[in-house]
Order: structure tokens, then sequence, then C-alpha cells
């Protein structure tokens, strides 16, 4: 439960560029420092003509506009924190930081040098303003790999680089140092803070995603929005790695180059708590409607399952804990939905979104010929594996025969299909599971089959 002050809405302010995408720059910094329940101001430094290719050109704010945006926030609403993005010029970030030092806003500083699509976003010349002139009045600073090179003087290609590079960036000033890893190779993305004379270290597993436009954004307005709560950067960058990596795994497909993050991915996903256990509801529901319930229920109990729309894992998939059993013809469920409650059909659900998003719900009931032959002439399309035929080194691994039977009748079928069936192995029962987009649908297939 996060407890929201309706009485003072924190306030975070971007200095920033903004893109014409809506995937970077201050576009991203307020869908961050919204999905965090912080108030967002902007002082807008350059208008950017950018999509998710190339940026195709760029035009300067003034520099007193930029002061005066900067003014107008501060004398009337209240700044708790600001983070500064895109600076373009030695101008802009004299200035920025004059105001900085002026109001004494705590400072995240993004030091923003070049586009992902390739674009110089900070003129070669003004390198080194930003040592010289922001860094000493930043709490942290965020550059990814490549920046830190430019402002510490050294190659980095490994974690210990990054760490050096960390240290010898805080002698310029910040209080902390965070280089991020996402630009470097490996499984992991590893962000480093160095703090206080400690290292933190963060890890996420690296996402193949092309749609990484803004992470840079999203995550120092991140760091920004949580230091508004009054947090310690410590806490803000838990929190800033955990909203950024949700927000990859779900970033917005648009676009024919890099598309944007999704920063509201973990907002969305609370949002649909209660309506994705209800639905589990309203299937129990079906289910203990059937009449004659025999020949579709398996001796270990049927499950119904649901995800939320961004799952991550699964706690993020609500089931029946202890399943749904047969007493006398009828079916019973022994509890009330809850979310983490099954495993299994949650290994079912994620792996098939790997191939299809859409699929948010599975029910898993007896294999029969004749369940089978149902389920083919309502026109559905079942596909199978073989537990037979599962690779030792996948036996061996807790958990891992699902995705691999799932990845198997996917690939058979084309596509994820609207059932899989295993004629099950020593001590595993033969089972067919439905998938599909939603579980009250699922449990209406269930009642014509039965
Ligand atoms: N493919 C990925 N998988 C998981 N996490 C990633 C990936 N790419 C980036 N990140 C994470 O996103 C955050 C931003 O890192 P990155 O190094 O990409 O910054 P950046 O280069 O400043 O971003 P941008 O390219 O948007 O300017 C970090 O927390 C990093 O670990
Ligand atoms: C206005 C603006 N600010 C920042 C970035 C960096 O983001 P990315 O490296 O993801 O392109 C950008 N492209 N545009």
């Amino acid at each position: 439960m996060v407890w929201i002050d309706l009485k003072r809405v924190p306030v975070a302010l971007t200095i920033a560029g903004s893109d014409s995408g809506g995937g970077a720059g201050i576009q991203a910094d307020l869908k961050t420092f919204a999905a965090l329940g912080v108030h967002g101001t902007v002082a807008i430094t350059s208008i950017t003509a950018q999509n998710t290719r190339e940026v195709r050109a760029v035009q300067d704010v003034s520099v007193d506009v930029i002061k005066a945006q900067i003014e107008a926030v501060v004398s009337d609403i209240g700044v708790d924190a600001a983070k500064t993005g895109m600076l373009h010029t030695s101008e802009i970030i004299e200035a920025v930081s004059e105001e900085i030092s002026r109001y004494k806003i705590p400072l995240v500083v993004d030091p923003v040098m070049i586009a992902k699509s390739g674009a110089p976003l900070l003129k070669e010349d003004a390198v080194g303003s930003l040592i010289r002139r922001l860094l000493p009045v930043a709490k942290v600073v965020t550059p990814n790999a490549r920046e830190a090179e430019v402002l510490a003087g050294v190659r980095i290609g490994s974690v210990e680089d990054a760490r050096r590079a960390a240290k010898l960036i805080a002698d310029m000033g910040p209080e902390g140092v965070i280089v991020k890893g996402g630009h470097m190779e490996g499984s992991e993305s590893i962000d480093i803070l160095f703090y206080q004379g400690d290292f933190i270290e963060l890890r996420a597993p690296r996402l193949e995603s092309r749609n990484t436009h803004g992470t840079g954004c999203s995550f120092s307005a991140a760091i920004t929005a949580e230091l508004a709560k009054g947090k310690d950067i410590r806490e803000a960058f838990r929190v800033a790695k955990d909203l950024v990596t949700h927000a990859i795994m779900y970033g917005i497909p648009v676009g024919k180059g890099h598309g944007p993050l999704n920063p509201m991915a973990s907002l969305y996903n609370e949002s649909e708590r209660y309506a994705t256990l209800m639905r589990v509801v309203e299937a129990v529901r079906i289910l203990e409607g059937i009449e004659d319930a025999r020949k579709i229920a398996p001796e270990v109990g049927i499950n119904v399952a649901m995800s939320l729309p961004y799952a991550r894992d699964s706690h993020d998939v609500a089931a029946v804990p202890g399943r749904i059993h047969l007493v006398g013809r009828k079916l019973k469920a022994t509890s009330y939905p809850e979310f983490g409650a099954s495993d299994h059909l949650a290994r079912y659900i994620l792996t098939s979104r790997l191939y299809d998003r859409e699929i948010r719900a599975a029910i898993n009931i007896a294999y029969s010929d004749e369940n089978l032959e149902r389920l083919a002439s309502m026109g559905l399309k079942v596909s199978w594996y073989d537990r037979r035929e599962e690779p030792g080194e996948v036996k061996a691994r807790e958990g891992a025969t699902i995705p691999w039977g799932v990845r198997v009748a996917v690939e058979r079928a084309g596509r994820v299909p609207d059932a899989i069936f295993h004629r099950g192995d020593w001590g595993k029962e033969p089972m067919i599971v439905l998938l599909g987009r939603d579980a009250v649908s699922l449990a209406e297939v269930v009642r014509s089959i039965a």
C-alpha cells in the first residue's frame, strides 16, 4: 500500500528538451512523475523534431525564457527536486546552473549527450561547462557508460571500470553517481551507484527490445520523483531501476526505429488488479455451475488463472489456491482467488505471452480423446508437447518443463494455440490447458465441453 499525502503533493521539475515523438525528454519525464504520484512541472530547453528513427531539427529556447520558466514555477508552485536532461549549449548549462544555485533545489543531472538514434544533443564544446558548472551543484548524476567515459576520461568495458569512473566523477562534486549499464554487454543490465563511499549494484535481466527510447530520461525522472518525496538516494535508485525495467518490458511498439519505453506499465498493472481478480471469480462461478463436470475434472483438480496486462511474474497472475475439485458431479473451489496462487498455469500464460501479448488466461482440464475432439469440433486450434522428449538440461532446471513445452507447442502450431496438451509421464497426469485472453470466455468453453 502506498500512502499518498493528498494535502501536500510533491513537486518535481524537469529542465529538458521536448521530443515530438513522445518517447524521451520532458514527455518521458512527465509520464514518469505522474506514474510515481508526483506533480510534474517543466522548463523546456530545446524543441526537437524527433521520431523513433531520427532527430530532424533542434530549436534551442532562449536562455531568458528557460530561466523565466524555472522562476515562474519556483516562485509560485515550489519545487522539491529537479532534473536536467538535454542541455544543448554551454550558455544553457550555465543559466541552469545559476538558477539551481540561486534556489538551492536538489538536482539530478542526466548528462544527455547523444540520442539513441545517434544525433548529438550536447554540443562538443559544452562538455567542459557540464563538468565545471553543473556537476558541482548536482545531488546525483546518472551517466550511461559512454557518457561516464567522456566525463571521467577512462574507458569502460567492465563493471570494475564503471566503479572506477563513478569514483572519479564523484570527485567533480555530486553526492551520488550512478553509472548505468544499458549500453554494456552481458545477460544483465547492471547499474552502479557510488554514494557516501559505498557502492550499490542493481541488476536486471537484459531485455531484448527495440523499444528503449527514453530509458535514461525515465530513470533520472524516477530518481527525481522519489527525491521530491523525501526518499534517500539509495531508495530512489531502487524505485527507478524497477520502474525502468518494467517500462522496457512493455515498451510501446510504434514507429520503425527505437519505440519508447512505457513508464506507465507499473501503474496500469496496479489499476487492473481488482478487475482481473473479478474475472477469475466470475470464471469460477461458471465452472461451479456446470451440472456434470466428471469428464473435464483431472485428478489434481482444475485451476483458472488470469494475468495482469503488464504481468512480470507469477505474483501478477491470479488463480485459486488449492484449486477446484470434483464434489460428486459438481466442481467446488477450495478458496477465494488470489494473486500468486498458481505457478503452474502462470508459467503457461507467461511463456505464451512471449509470443502473443494478448494471452492472459488459462484453465487446465482432464486429458481425453473425447475432450480433444470437442475442442477441435468447436474450431479451436490445439497443439501439444511430449514430456518424454524433454531435454535433460531442461528437466534438471526447476520449473523449466512448462516453458519448454509451451515453446514446442507454439512452434508446432505456428502461433499460440487455443489449447495445449501433453499425454503425461511417470507420475505426471496427462492434461489439456486452454489459453486465451479472458478467464470468463475460457470457462464458457469448458462449460460447452462438459
Ligand atoms: N535492454 C535492457 N534491459 C534491461 N534494462 C535496460 C536495458 N537497456 C537499458 N536498461 C536500463 O535502463 C536504464 C537506462 O540505462 P541506459 O544505459 O540505457 O541509459 P541511457 O543511455 O542514458 O538511456 P537513453 O538511451 O534513453 O539515453 C538503466 O537502469 C539500465 O540498466
Ligand atoms: C529531447 C530529448 N532528450 C533526451 C533524449 C535521449 O533519449 P534517447 O537516448 O533514448 O534517445 C532524446 N532523444 N531527446
